[in-house]
């Protein structure tokens, strides 16, 4: 079987998850495209042999499509979500799932009252090769129960567009989601500081911000978000135990020696970084659709979370660093949880 995939917003991320879709997964083929953009869907789409649709109510509708992949910018997201919800198609959603925690509990609850799982949302890392081998080194045991995380998430340099709530709701938001699943624990509070500011940036950024997380159990996170660090994309982790440590591998990358020196190049952006987790996440997902078995990958009630959390930390970094409790409901059973 091909999974016949319509993709709703033909951007910058859209455009390189069809070539995904196109060129790297099997068992797919997109088959329809829409974007508010009429011009670029109708470019996109011919590109790839696939349809433009008008809009996305259209393309969910389709007879030729089978699940959808939604792409457009944040705010949008959660419309497109529920509109596939209601068709009963499969929908990967790039993060974030909404950009409100009542937009996402709304898909929660659709989710909820079809009576399975039809919703992926777009959190690559918990497909990263390395953040894989950080999780079975915690489930095994061997660094015993762990107590401290230090981060840091790094880019080079961002535009104008991207303002200081920004550095919680688009940056760290990763490390929400891989920490929660990392550590299999629930993150509680959050606490935002902000160091001096590099004069590296746009005027009105704060940059950097150190981030401060607490989970249920009492383990502390601590999270430098640095957006403008000049020198690349680094993404560190180090996960402390009571008897050891687990430290995420940075990518590979040859040691040059000469002229006195030593170097290894440090990559430039998250395209990058990680490409080989977008493969991956995308492989289980088709992999799912095709065998009409529920997604295995970060759910609707992982996106509502990382919402919850991210709205705490910007609340945090608005009133001076007070710590911020994050405001989540109970988790249901249909999603793993007890309520
Ligand atoms: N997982 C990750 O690491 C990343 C995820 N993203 C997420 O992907 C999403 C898209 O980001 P980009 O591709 O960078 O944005 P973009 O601005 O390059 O592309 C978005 C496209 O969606 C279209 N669009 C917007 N609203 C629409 C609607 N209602 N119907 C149809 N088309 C619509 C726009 O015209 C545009 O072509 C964002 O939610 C972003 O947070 C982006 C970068 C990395
Ligand atoms: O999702 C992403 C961007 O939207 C965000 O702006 C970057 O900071 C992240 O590293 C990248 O993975």
């Amino acid at each position: 079987m091909t999974v016949r995939v319509g993709v709703i917003g033909a951007g910058m991320i859209g455009q390189d998850h069809i070539r995904r879709l196109t060129d790297v997964v099997t068992g797919a083929r997109v088959t329809a495209v829409t974007d508010l953009d009429a011009a670029r869907a109708a470019e996109v789409a011919a590109s790839v042999g696939a349809t433009a649709y008008p809009t996305s109510a259209d393309l969910i509708a389709s007879p030729d499509v089978d699940a959808v992949l939604v792409t457009s910018w944040g705010p949008t997201h959660a419309e497109h979500v529920l509109g596939a919800i209601a068709a009963g198609k499969p929908v990967f959603c790039e993060k974030p799932l909404a950009t409100t925690a009542e937009d996402c509990l709304r898909v929660v609850e659709a989710e909820r009252a079809y009576g399975r799982r039809l919703v992926q949302v777009g959190f690559m890392r918990r497909f990263d090769a390395g953040y894989r081998q950080m999780k079975q080194v915690l489930a095994s045991g061997s660094i015993g129960t762990p107590l401290i995380v230090h981060c840091a998430h790094r880019n080079p340099t961002v535009g104008d567009t991207y303002h200081s709530a920004m550095a919680a709701q688009d940056t760290a938001v990763h490390e929400i989601d891989v920490l929660r699943w990392l550590l299999d624990d629930e993150i509680v509070s959050a606490q935002v500081i902000t160091p001096r500011a590099t004069s590296k940036r746009f005027a009105h950024l704060k940059d950097p911000q150190i981030m401060y997380f607490e989970t249920a159990n009492g383990v502390r996170i601590d999270l430098e978000v640095f957006v403008n660090c000049q020198y690349g994309y680094d993404i560190q982790c180090e996960t402390v135990g009571e008897d050891g440590l687990v430290r995420l591998p940075d990518p590979a990358a040859a040691h040059v020696r000469t002229a006195g020196q030593h170097s290894s190049a440090v990559l430039q952006d998250w395209k990058a970084r990680f490409a080989d987790a977008f493969d991956t996440e995308f492989r289980e997902w088709i992999a799912s659709v095709t065998a009409g078995a529920e997604p295995t990958g970060p759910s609707a009630w992982d996106g509502y979370a990382a919402t919850v959390i991210s709205d705490a930390a910007v609340r945090s970094l608005e009133s001076d660093g007070t710590v911020v409790t994050a405001d989540m409901k109970p988790r249901p059973t249909f999603y793993g949880g007890t309520a």
